[in-house]
């Protein structure tokens, strides 16, 4: 039996939410019930969001490029003895913050690999060589350091924190994120995406979510689709983010990401999603999660098609940088602003700024540590 356009958009109208059991069959719509799909999600984000679409002007500041994981996406982490393997130095995060500044950018994304020390003597002699104990002493240094220097204002994006790091960074970054990536624990096992990964165990993932609610960070997570997960993986992944919300209410934006395979990782042959694919979960994460959450999906992943992504519920492209690659999928340049606004406007929509924290968290004296209000509304100031 399938769900008829007509039934899916009364349900809607109804406001009931989305059930997991209509999620799984969603999720692989095709033909009118994937139209149907895809227009009620439009409805529902364009009810609570109109027809503006954001985006944040970022710099990536890729702290190290070591680490303790070895995801089969990821291109970005390099072995110790690789040339490209670089731990940035205290001049040239100042160097990026400072062009990002000159070039209107306002967020600095610090991501970086996952306690590299715990793995690598190559990472603990980097630290020692510029005085630091830890990735996340030199993290948090760093951080304030950009804040300070340049009013940049950071997003930390570094793997798993404790609730202590997480606790200690909240007052010199605006926002942090760790992608979900899957809920699956298949993903672990010996030949999966997350072989090898101490860090990408979903449950410690999940963890970490409900310890950044506890401290009332505005926190950014999602999914990578396209590693191995199932269809109905894909949606309780969605469910588990959504439960995790309806708890703490701190996720401010659910990332939509597509692997993209590139020749030097373990998942150099496996296939992509489709961007038919991206929009049924991108539909389907806007039913589950609702018209308030901001959902997000990188236009540079999918360059020929990113605009269909309106047409399925999104309302933000993301971080995109006027000054630096895309260190995670360095192949896939950002489109111009210029060319963005232009897509945006061909689908009936407007660009717009934002920054790494959205406006309705800004607006919540819980979720802006004492430290970075000033430093957020010279900026909201300046934007108005
Ligand atoms: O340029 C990127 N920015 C990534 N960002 C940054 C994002 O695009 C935005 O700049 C920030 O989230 C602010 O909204 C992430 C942030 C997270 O918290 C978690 C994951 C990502 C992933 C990426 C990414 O793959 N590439
Ligand atoms: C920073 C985030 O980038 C994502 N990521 C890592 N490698 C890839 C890839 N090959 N394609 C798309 N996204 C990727 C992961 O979800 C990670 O958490
Ligand atoms: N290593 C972290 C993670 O995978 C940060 C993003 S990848 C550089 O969560
Ligand atoms: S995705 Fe993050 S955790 Fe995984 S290998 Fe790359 S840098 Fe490490």
């Amino acid at each position: 039996m399938s769900i008829t356009p007509f039934r899916l958009l009364g349900q809607l109208e109804s406001g009931a939410p989305i059930d997991r059991e209509t999620a799984y069959r969603l999720i692989r719509a095709t033909g009118e019930e994937a139209l149907a799909l895809f227009q009620a999600a439009a409805t529902l984000r364009t009810r609570m969001k109109g027809r503006r679409i954001t985006y944040s002007r970022k710099v990536f500041i890729p702290l190290t490029n070591l680490c303790r994981d070895k995801c089969a996406y990821c291109t970005f982490a390099r072995a110790p003895n690789d040339p490209r393997a670089h731990t940035m130095t205290l001049d040239e995060v100042l160097a990026v913050a400072r062009q990002g500044a000159a070039h209107g950018c306002k967020e600095a994304l610090f991501s970086l690999g996952d306690k590299p020390e715990e793995r690598h003597a190559r990472a603990r002699e980097d630290l020692a060589r510029l005085g630091y104990a830890s990735t996340f002493e030199y993290l948090r240094a760093m951080a304030e350091l950009v804040l300070e220097e340049t009013g940049l204002l950071p997003h930390i994006n570094a793997g798993i924190l404790t609730r202590e790091q997480m606790a200690a960074l909240r007052p010199i970054s605006a926002s942090m994120g760790i992608m979900l990536e899957s809920v699956s624990e298949r993903l672990l096992e010996r030949g999966q995406a997350h072989y090898g990964c101490p860090d990408k165990v979903p449950a410690v993932r999940l963890q970490m979510l409900r310890e950044a609610g506890e401290l009332r960070i505005p926190f950014t997570t999602g999914i990578l689709i396209g590693i191995g997960e199932t269809p109905e993986e894909r949606v309780d992944a969605l469910f588990a983010i959504a439960d995790i919300h309806a708890t703490y209410g701190h996720i401010q934006e659910v990332i939509i990401q597509n692997f993209r395979a590139k020749p030097d990782i373990r998942f150099a042959n496996h296939p992509e999603p489709s961007a038919f694919d991206m929009m049924r979960t991108i539909a389907v994460a806007r039913l589950i999660l609702g018209g308030e959450m901001n959902i997000q999906a990188p236009p540079n992943l999918t360059p020929d098609a990113y605009g269909m992504y309106l047409l399925a519920g999104i309302n933000d492209w993301g971080g995109v940088s006027p000054v630096t690659r895309d260190h995670i999928n360095p192949e896939a340049p950002w489109p111009k602003l210029t060319e963005l606004a232009q897509v945006t406007s061909a689908f009936g929509f407007s660009l717009h700024e934002r920054l790494a924290i959205y406006p309705e968290f800004a607006a919540r004296h819980e979720f802006v540590d004492p430290r970075m209000r000033a430093h957020i509304e010279r900026y909201q100031h300046a934007m108005a």
